[in-house]
């Protein structure tokens, strides 16, 4: 597969506000986007600095005490911090398989809706050398 760019990094936080107003303040970000992802049970806001590129997205669960909820299970695990690397391309149902031939283990073996209306699917840590990495579709 090829990647276009650096998408986004996914940053686990505690309080969804209070981390925008820290990047706003202390990292002189701007706020692009904010969403409540209600099927996956997220709050989630993307950041960008001036000259815009790669963004960061904060994620805080909804219900902090979901053992389901895979950020509210990270931050109980390891606290707040780097999540995930999300990488965009061009087309994600042969990115999959692409990924798929070549041995890494798929969590989602098709794309599903994810942020900003894109179409997104992610790859398990265990075979991307530690990293948890989303591929990011634009839906044309
Ligand atoms: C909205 C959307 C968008 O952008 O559009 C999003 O961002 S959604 C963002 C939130 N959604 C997701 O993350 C969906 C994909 N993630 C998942 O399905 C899950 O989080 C898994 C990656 C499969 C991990 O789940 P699991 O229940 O197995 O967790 P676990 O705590 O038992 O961890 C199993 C092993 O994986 C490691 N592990 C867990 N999460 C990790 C992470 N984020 N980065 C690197 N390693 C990680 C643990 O340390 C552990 O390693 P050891 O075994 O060595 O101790």
């Amino acid at each position: 597969m090829e990647t276009e760019n650096i998408d986004h990094i996914g940053i686990a936080v505690e309080d969804l506000e209070k981390a925008i107003d820290f990047y706003e303040k202390n990292l002189g970000m701007k706020l692009i986007d904010k969403e409540v992802l209600e099927d996956r049970g997220l709050k989630v806001a993307f950041l960008v600095g001036e000259k815009e590129g790669t963004a960061i997205e904060l994620l805080e669960p909804i219900n902090h005490d979901d053992e389901n909820n895979t950020i509210a299970k990270f931050l109980k695990n390891r606290g707040p911090g780097l999540h995930h690397l999300a990488v965009k391309v061009e087309d994600i149902k042969t990115s999959l398989n692409d990924l798929s031939t070549k041995g890494l283990k798929l969590i989602d073996k098709e794309p599903r809706p994810g942020a900003r209306g894109h179409l997104v699917a992610f790859v398990h840590p265990k075979s991307v050398l530690g990293v948890l990495l989303e591929l990011v579709q634009e839906r044309h």
